[in-house]
């Protein structure tokens, strides 16, 4: 890859801020910040500094105040509801703390909802062009194949997030947003997701976005951002300013 392409910026901010009540209380406010494509990003932050605000606005799920958010060039406030959904599905994958697999499906098609959304194909269709795929994922995070026809509520957890990288990636998204994905793991298992997540994101050339608040795992990644230094608000309450006595 040349350079210019590894310094590409796919996610911009520029003046973006966030409030959950019409301005009253100001959640983020960031004056700058960049991604590139392909980079690996851990971010921490204390509880309250605005990492899941920030992944929300960062997929799609709520729009800035103000200020202005590019995701892979795209300004997310001028798309529609559908397109966003569209834009969302087919280049944001998302792997959530809690997961989020429909537990009364099997894994199949949990997995095929997520290329469902993205393709607006039907679904039977899907089922044939993607199998290959979808095998090819299991077996390269080392399940079963024979999981795909199991219940997605009888899998451990270790299983689920394995499911839930397969479901997250099987769009071949350009971005990868994970939050808290670990936090249910011991210290062996986690080492073998981060493992299977690094081999998977850096093959695609995924661009990956990590919240969490283990501090043990920051060495894997080529970018640490730290919320109250990204983000003002989050600056003025470790320094006191916003406390509550
Ligand atoms: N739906 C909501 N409505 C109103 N305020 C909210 C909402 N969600 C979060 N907040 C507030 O926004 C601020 C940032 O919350 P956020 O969940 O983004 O923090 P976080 O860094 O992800 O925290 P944690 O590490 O505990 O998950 C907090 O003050 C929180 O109370």
């Amino acid at each position: 890859m040349s350079n210019s392409a590894k310094l590409e910026e796919i996610i911009q901010f520029s003046n973006v801020r966030f409030s959950y009540d019409r301005g009253q209380t100001l959640v983020l406010d960031i004056p700058k910040w960049q991604v590139h494509r392909g980079q690996h990003t851990f971010i921490s932050g204390v509880s309250g500094s605005g990492k899941s605000t920030l992944l929300n606005l960062l997929s799609g799920i709520t729009a800035p105040d103000s200020g202005e958010l590019l995701v892979l060039g795209q300004r997310l406030n001028d798309l529609s509801a559908r397109a966003l959904d569209r834009f969302r599905a087919q280049k944001v994958g998302v792997i959530f703390q809690q997961l989020n697999l429909i537990p009364y499906l099997s894994v199949l098609d949990n997995i095929l909802l997520a290329a469902y959304f993205a393709n607006k194909t039907q679904k039977s269709k899907l089922k044939t062009d993607l199998q290959h795929k979808i095998q090819q994922l299991i077996e390269k995070l080392n399940l079963p194949i024979s999981i795909l026809s199991r219940q997605a509520s009888e899998l451990s957890v270790g299983q689920q997030q394995r499911v839930a990288i397969v479901r997250a990636m099987i769009n071949e998204p350009e971005i990868l947003i994970a939050d808290e994905p670990t936090s249910a793991l011991d210290q062996q298992s986690k080492s073998a997701f981060l493992k299977l997540l690094f081999e998977l994101v850096k093959t695609t050339n995924c661009t990956l976005l990590f919240v969490s608040h283990d501090q043990s795992l920051v060495e894997q990644f080529d970018s640490v951002v730290e919320m109250s230094t990204l983000n003002q608000i989050a600056e003025q309450a470790e320094n006191g300013a916003l406390n509550v006595y």
